[in-house]
């Protein structure tokens, strides 16, 4: 074959080459879509980094694909071969991107596990064989021979070679790589474009490691489903996993249907008429109250009276006392020294709201298509008990003659609060629409829910039009400037908003009435409407249901004379309030008590003020602790240098591990006790993220003077897992739901323990295992960390490890801080890092001491502007988001000391 025509048959074959290629590719890139749509919004983060390593390795492939070209044209036979190779290179870089997806999958703990050593052997078996055959050897080390044989396949066989290499080559290479050693996409990142050396030691991570952003939890219960027919509390004994939770849900029983439910080793049969345990007169198709007991001792649930209603004697409510009562159980808190135990048939699945609750069918599929399957703790036992608490009731000895208990309600961040408030709720107000005969009759407000932050109330509100779809019920966000309307006529879906981007324009808002059933607000928002130009003030007479989601804030100094002033304005003498939180210490359990009682006091001119009512006190899991589903470490860095340090090595994964400090993966929070602190740390760590992996849009700061529109679109991108650092003050510590948080860092120590549950538990949500809680503290944290070094201990007993993290000689080496010390703590926060300390003005240690950065306000703006410059070559999108960044942290952060 002549020279010329050779190169004419190798054109020909590589051409062939290319157009199998982009078939493949095209084929390749539909299940990259799929893969990319089974990820959560928090791995979309980790995807882009990923996806930025593929884009680093093209850009390797064309790097090296330009050497080829200039090796090519060297010409000869050499060149030609090195010509063949090097039309390769452009599919393998493409497969190559193929195999790091697929390692995600590996990575994520998808379906796919990595293949074991001895099938990669297998495929180069023969291969090696060759090799180690000198003959062989001696053949294909012959170039001439080699270009024959090359010559001699045909050009299907060649293709399918080339297909078959590629896809070796970059399913193994990469798949294995990352799936076999479990590199951090950071890793990958710098590893493919700066060649950093990665040992093993530093990135091997427990193969077996869960992260809450790898996707939905198996199982949302922190706990339960284990043996517990003593009524002992199951510590450590927590059985995780989807199998034993879905099978309980699998099992619920439904009516007429002979069923067996499993409980772990617990066995209930119901059959829709009588139980062994039925007593007589009573609803049928319920479990025993012995069962009942059971199933909420082993989800660690516990509910009590608190109060009744004061004039009425025990016996007018229909309340009994239960054997257990007569024996002495002793509870805290609120001054009562016996409390009434009740045991309300648990909700064991979801279906049972239809069949046992009467749920409307609408609203039980926009639970359904949530992906809600089994209920929470918190679920299982308010839902029952506030949808129809005789019902509920039913087959215990205990039983309650009110239509509509109030209740206080302590359950663990993440556990699902928001739910089980809006169920019963929206649940109410379908049955009382279906009932009203008139089309046109007035319905009015009906339920208001009030929050302490516009992104707590906003997520609420979301959540409740999602629940509410198609169910004729309108639940709106109440802002700054809304009035309420005066009257509600019949509100159709149409006038729905899927979101609050529609009353984004505050004038529009202004002149808005708002007419809905729902309303969620922030306190302060909705008592400012309700007094009106001309000093007279309105009240809600026609609202029947006030929620106060994290009530112990809500009652706080801070909100205290707001929230109860909105409570005071529902003036419906049939009014249920339910008070929902994490936490809720003695005192605010007593401030709740005793206005419900003063509000319970029977008027002399209301004679419908005898109205039965109850108060009721639900706890899940031990009181005021973390959830057990996450790791707590304590760092001790001495100085804000120290945090500094320790906050870059978690920002920048490679730096050494392991006792150096912990690791953590993005995306996650971080906490600073004030507003300035966090926009200096931001300005600090804004060039941390490496360009190519996204650069200062990957961080973002948060806080409440950022205007409504801003906080808005922060909270948007991170949620898109756009923003993996996000630095925040004790703003976002609470109910906010971000399902993928890895982590969080309390970069500044919380001011209670209290807060420190709240932060914390922005992971670990709905049952997810895997997040990470890391506590930094100075010199200056000393007196003031014994409270979270319990809480941390606490936890981690409380899922039964023998031995905590917190070493006993430090609990006692720490200094227990008076009642004092906590209250001015909880009021200013630590003194050497207050603002006060920062304008000089504390006890002389600042503002040195509370100092972030390591350089003054003015040299760190002069150098982000520098790097911002620079970064502008490397990147034109990227310097427009530091752009925009910089003029935003210009115009709010002046510096500390300039
Ligand atoms: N039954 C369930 N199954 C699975 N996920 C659930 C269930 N109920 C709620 N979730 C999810 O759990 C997460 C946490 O719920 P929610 O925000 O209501 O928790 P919370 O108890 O109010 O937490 P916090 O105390 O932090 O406010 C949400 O993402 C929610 O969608």
């Amino acid at each position: 074959m002549s020279p010329t025509l050779s190169r004419a048959v190798l054109r020909q074959r590589q051409f062939a080459l290319r157009r199998i290629f982009s078939r493949h590719a095209s084929t390749a890139e539909a299940a990259q879509a799929k893969t990319s749509e089974a990820a959560s919004k928090a791995s979309e983060g980790l995807s882009r980094a990923q996806a930025s390593a593929g884009s680093a390795l093209s850009k390797a492939g064309s790097a090296v694909g330009a050497l080829g070209n200039a090796i090519g044209s060297i010409g000869g036979r050499t060149g030609r071969l090195v010509g063949f190779v090097n039309s390769l290179i452009p599919p393998t870089i493409h497969y190559s991107k193929v195999g790091l997806e697929l390692g995600k999958l590996i990575f994520e703990g998808r379906k796919m596990s990595p293949p074991s050593m001895a099938t990669f052997q297998t495929y180069f078996q023969s291969a090696f064989n060759s090799i180690r055959s000198t003959s062989a050897a001696s053949g294909t080390a012959n170039p001439r021979s080699a270009l024959q044989q090359v010559r001699n396949l045909s050009t299907a066989e060649l293709t399918a070679a080339g297909v078959v290499l590629a896809e070796v080559l970059g399913f193994f290479s990469i798949g294995e790589m990352i799936g076999r050693h479990s590199i951090n996409p950071m890793d990958v990142f710098k590893l493919l474009t700066r060649s950093t050396k990665i040992s093993r030691s530093q990135t091997a991570r427990p193969s077996n490691a869960k992260l809450p952003s790898t996707g939905a939890p198996s199982n949302p219960q922190l706990f339960g489903n284990g043996d517990d027919s003593q009524g002992k509390s199951n510590l450590g004994k927590r059985k995780r996993g989807g199998a034993a939770a879905s099978e309980f849900a699998k099992n619920a029983s439904e009516p007429g249907d002979r069923t067996s439910m499993s409980n772990g080793d617990t066995k209930i049969h119901t059959n829709g008429e009588e139980t062994s345990g039925q007593v007589s007169g009573r609803p049928t198709g319920r479990q025993p109250q012995e069962e009942c007991l059971r199933i909420l001792r082993s989800h660690k649930v516990k509910i009590v009276v608190l109060d009744s209603e004061p004039k009425q004697s025990k016996e007018s409510t229909g309340l009994k006392k239960s054997k257990k009562e007569k024996g002495s159980s002793k509870e805290s808190g609120s001054g009562s020294k016996h409390k009434q135990e009740l045991f309300p048939q648990p909700l064991v699945s979801f279906d049972q709201l239809r069949t046992q609750y009467n749920i409307s069918r609408r609203l039980l599929s926009n639970i359904k298509d949530q992906g809600y399957v089994v209920p929470t703790e918190v679920q299982l036992a308010s839902i029952p008990l506030l949808l129809d608490p005789a019902k509920s009731l039913a087959n215990s000895d205990s039983f309650v003659d009110t239509d509509a208990p109030d209740l206080l309600s302590i359950a663990p961040t993440g556990s699902g609060k928001t739910l089980a408030f809006l169920i019963p709720i929206l649940h109410r107000l379908i049955s009382e629409r279906k009932k009203s005969k008139s089309e046109t009759e007035e319905h009015g407000l009906k339920a208001i829910v009030l929050a302490p932050t516009k992104e707590l109330a906003s997520q609420i509100a979301n959540e409740g039009r999602k629940l509410a779809l198609n169910t004729g019920i309108k639940v709106t966000l109440f802002r700054k400037g809304m009035k309420i309307g005066t009257s509600l006529e019949r509100v159709g879906d149409e006038e729905q908003s899927d979101n609050e981007s529609d009353v984004d324009d505050h004038e529009k808002r202004a002149a808005l009435e708002i007419k809905s059933h729902v309303l969620v607000s922030t306190p302060l928002a909705l008592l400012n409407s309700l007094s009106s130009d001309d000093g007279k003030e309105r009240s809600l007479p026609t609202v029947q249901q006030l929620v106060l989601d994290e009530a112990d804030v809500l009652l706080d100094p801070l909100f205290r004379d707001q929230t109860l002033g909105i409570w005071k304005k529902c003036t419906n003498s049939n009014l249920q309030s339910t008070l929902w939180s994490a936490t809720i210490s003695s005192s605010i359990e007593e401030i709740a008590t005793n206005f419900w009682k003063d509000r319970r006091r029977p008027s002399k001119n209301d004679a419908s003020s005898e109205s039965k009512s109850l108060l009721l006190r639900l706890v899940v899991g031990i009181k005021d602790t973390a959830v057990p589903n996450i790791d707590h470490k304590l760092v001790y860095a001495a100085t804000e240098q120290g945090k500094l340090l320790g906050l870059r090595q978690l920002i920048h994964p490679s730096a050494p591990q392991g006792e150096a400090g912990p690791s953590l993966r993005p995306p996650f929070l971080v906490f600073t006790q004030t507003i300035p602190r966090a926009v200096a740390l931001h300005s600090e760590l804004l060039f941390d993220i490496p360009p190519e992996a996204g650069g200062a849009s990957r961080l973002a700061v948060l806080h409440s003077d950022l205007s409504e529109q801003a906080r808005d679109r922060v909270m948007t991108r991170f949620r898109k897992g756009e923003i993996w650092v996000l630095i925040t003050t004790d703003l976002l510590a609470r109910g906010v739901d971000f399902r993928g948080v890895n982590g969080v860092v309390n970069y500044d120590i919380p001011n209670s323990a209290a807060a420190y549950v709240h932060r914390v538990g922005r992971t670990g949500r709905a049952g997810r295992e895997g997040g990470v809680a890391v506590t930094y503290y100075t010199k200056e944290d000393i007196p003031y960390v014994k409270n979270i070094a319990n809480v941390i201990a606490a936890s981690e007993r409380s899922r039964g490890d023998e031995k905590t993290t917190i070493e006993p000689w430090l609990l006692n080496a720490l200094p227990t801080p008076s009642k004092r010390d906590k209250q001015l703590l909880k009021k200013r926060g630590v003194p050497a890092r207050s603002v006060n300390a920062l304008n000089g003005k504390g006890d002389g240690k600042g503002p040195a001491a509370a100092r972030i950065s390591t350089k003054s306000g003015f040299e760190r703006r002069m150098e982000n502007k520098r790097k911002a410059a620079k970064s502008h070559h490397q990147s034109d999108r990227n310097d427009a988001v530091v752009k925009h960044v910089l003029e935003e942290n210009e115009s709010e952060f002046e510096g500390f000391d300039d």
